[in-house]
């Protein structure tokens, strides 16, 4: 629990892989990171397990897509480490990790967009630290499609204008008739705001919203099939709807240096997961688990559910010592009892033992009493 963290952590952990400072980095096109018949085989090994099972829709809380995940896809494991290297050589030539930063596969997974089905995916940023978006689909064999990018980097610059147009938003609902007080007050301050000179707006801090975002401040791309776009997950992108056809794609979300925050290097944080959680579950009723409702970080639970390891392994552990000291005061009953012999020899090796510690203590008595006697002034002599 207290374990001091490894140098790649830098004394600190980001519970949230978006909010990494690195996240923000560029995209990047793989071009042909695996070949058309690669792409092919992931395509045919996930409708073949999806033709059994089905695929999945729920496993994204916030943007659900129709899915599998690429562990159930074994036969074509292959694939997905091509692509996996392709991104991690792209991310750490261009991003910013080094040689000592792990990366973790946080999720990796095929989506299939239909026009009658899922058809798109809307604006999002991801969970992650960096992301790959692999094309297993030919760009011609569907209608629309393709993934829209608000590059940070692009927003950045583009921060002033975004502001003015909030404030602008902002003037426009305090001078409508029947605004109110507040309204008006708000309206007034960003009038002058607004008075000021392009250029002098104050934008450090100021966060566009992914949704304000205007399509022309984005960029389309359709990829060819086999070739992979690497990105931050920061930067804000959509899926943009198909119209006809069938699209495959593969996703992956990577986290970055994620064993920084495992239970080992997170000191209070740790015991205030441990806390809150329970602190939770035991208010809950029925048990009602709330892990989406975000009452406390979503870290809190991955803590919490590695304290629960702790418990189970410290129970378990508890077990064995109990039965073994059991078993062998069993066996030194036993033993004692039908041997005489046995019972002579042992009561002696505890004598000796007994002995070797009453002199030992005595040996302590005497060095005390010495240096009470010793000419020199001590703390006993001073006291006294
Ligand atoms: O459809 C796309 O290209 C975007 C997919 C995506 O952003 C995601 O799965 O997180
Ligand atoms: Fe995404």
């Amino acid at each position: 629990l207290w374990f001091s963290m490894p140098p790649e952590c830098d004394g600190r952990c980001w519970e949230e892989d978006v909010k990494h400072p690195l996240a923000s980095c560029d995209l990047e096109v793989v071009e042909g990171a695996i070949t058309p018949e690669e792409a092919d085989d992931v395509v045919a090994a996930a409708e073949a397990h999806a033709a059994v099972h089905g695929w999945h829709s729920q496993r994204h809380i916030a943007y659900p897509t129709r899915d599998l995940p690429w562990t159930a896809l074994p036969s074509v494991a292959r694939v997905f480490d091509k692509l996996w290297g392709a991104m991690e050589e792209s991310v750490r030539r261009r991003c910013g990790v080094r040689p000592i930063d792990r990366l973790t596969p946080n999720d990796i997974f095929v989506v299939k967009y239909t026009p009658e089905g899922q058809a798109g995916l809307d604006r999002h940023r991801d969970a992650s630290s960096f992301s790959f978006n692999a094309a297993l689909s030919d760009p011609t064999s569907y209608g629309g499609g393709g993934t829209r990018v608000w590059l940070d980097s692009a927003v950045r610059t583009l921060r002033e204008k975004y502001l003015r147009a909030e404030l602008e938003g902002v003037v426009r609902d305090g001078t409508a008739p029947g605004a109110s007080a507040e309204a008006r007050g708000a309206a007034a301050r960003a009038e002058a705001t607004l008075d000021r000179p392009p250029g002098t707006l104050d934008v450090d801090g100021y966060v566009v919203r992914p949704d304000r975002l205007l399509p022309e401040d984005g960029e389309t791309r359709k990829i060819a099939k086999g070739s992979v776009m690497v990105h931050g997950g920061r930067n804000v992108h959509e899926g943009t709807a198909i119209v006809s056809g069938t699209r495959h794609i593969v996703a992956g979300f990577v986290g970055l240096n994620r064993h920084c925050c495992t239970l080992r290097y997170s000191g209070w944080r740790g015991v205030m997961a441990l806390v809150r959680v329970t602190a939770m579950n035991n208010s809950a009723r029925g048990g009602v688990r709330d892990k989406v409702g975000g009452r406390v970080p979503l870290w809190d639970y991955v803590l919490y559910e590695e304290w629960r390891g702790v418990f189970r392994w410290i129970r378990g552990a508890s077990l064995v010592l109990a039965l073994l000291s059991l078993a062998a005061y069993a066996a030194w009953h036993v033993a004692t009892r039908l041997s005489p012999r046995f019972n002579l020899a042992a009561r002696r090796a505890l004598a000796v033992v007994a002995g070797y510690e009453s002199s030992f203590f005595r040996g302590l008595a005497r060095k005390r009493r010495r240096a009470m006697r010793s000419a020199l002034p001590t703390k006993h002599s001073l006291d006294d």
